[in-house]
């Protein structure tokens, strides 16, 4: 019912979490390989671990929640190891996330993936937007070519990309013709919105201690602009590189939309970070739901299928 073909395998579910988001420790990562989530993916890791930036860091609102954590990991190895040992005893693919402070350490960490054994899923996260002084890589689009370029030049497993959003349709274009030039296995559209503002009107404050306040958006806020991200690369990229959809995912019919606008994969980030992982076996029984009532077995019957008007 529910199977997702992504690459050369099948997942049971389309549903992950997003990355950053109950992904930090082995114990959270176990929790995500026992719920009902198809997989999952890691924090981004750099090159040394790192503390992140100072809190309050993370804020919650109705609509959705605003973040600066500024790449708090525990570094390449504790991530490598657990997935290594993971693997061992599980045959479904993961997914590795990796974030780049700069350039070298992006292409070193990389190279140590590719020497690994790790045999699942890479994503390669251009678009943190809160290391204070670091743009987001993927707003450059020079940078994002000469990246890829160099990655693709000795990488050999699958690898995609962990892109922010884009506001205007010739910067589709434009990211779409790069992106096309190499052979990725996904795009994962899209990262919180970087730069989000909250304010306490009680204590006439904002709400994170980081950048005065500045954060990253996730939650219903931003399912608008997830679903025209993801529209937008499904309806560009070559169709070996799939879509994982990613932003304002609370309920079986967000998952729904993300469907139908093209996504293949799925991941959650807010409403997994308020709800749990129980948030799983809830949209799924939700998009079950809606697909019964449509007359739809299979996702592949109405994925992508996004009608307009004549
Ligand atoms: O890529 C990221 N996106 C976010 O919204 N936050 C994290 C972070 O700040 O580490 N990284």
């Amino acid at each position: 019912m529910l199977e997702t073909a992504f690459q050369d395998y099948t997942f049971q579910s389309p549903l992950m979490n997003a990355s950053g988001v109950h992904c930090m420790t082995t114990e959270e990562l176990n929790e995500l390989a026992n719920s009902k989530a198809g997989t999952f993916v890691t924090k981004s890791v750099t090159k040394q671990k790192r503390q992140g930036n100072p809190e309050p860091r993370y804020y919650e609102t109705d609509f959705g929640s605003i973040n600066s954590m500024g790449l708090p990991n525990l570094g390449f190895d504790y991530y490598l190891d657990y997935l290594k040992k993971h693997q061992k005893i599980a045959s479904t693919p993961v997914f590795f996330s990796v974030a780049s402070m700069n350039m070298q350490d992006n292409i070193e960490t990389l190279k140590r993936l590719e020497d690994s054994e790790f045999r699942g899923f890479t994503e390669l996260n251009l678009s943190c937007p809160n290391v204070p002084g670091k743009p987001q890589v993927a707003y450059d689009f020079e940078t994002t070519e000469k990246i890829l370029t160099e990655v693709f030049s000795f990488f050999t497993k699958p690898l995609g990309v962990k892109l922010p959003p884009y506001f205007d349709l010739v910067h589709f274009d434009q990211m779409a013709t790069i992106l096309n030039k190499f052979p990725l296995a996904f795009v994962n559209s899209i990262n919180s919105v970087g730069n989000g503002l909250i304010v306490d009107t009680e204590k006439e404050q904002v709400v994170i201690k980081p950048k005065e306040g500045f954060g990253g958006i996730g939650g219903q806020y931003i399912k608008p602009t997830a679903l025209a991200n993801v529209r937008a690369f499904y309806l560009r990229l070559n169709p070996s590189i799939q879509i994982i959809g990613t932003g304002g995912i609370t309920s079986g019919q967000d998952a729904f939309e993300h469907l139908l606008c093209g996504a293949s994969m799925l991941q959650i980030g807010t409403q997994l970070y308020k709800e749990g992982t129980s948030v799983f076996s809830r949209v799924l029984s939700e998009l079950e739901a809606i697909m019964d009532a449509k007359g739809y077995s299979r996702i592949e019957q109405f994925r992508g299928n996004l009608k307009t008007f004549e």
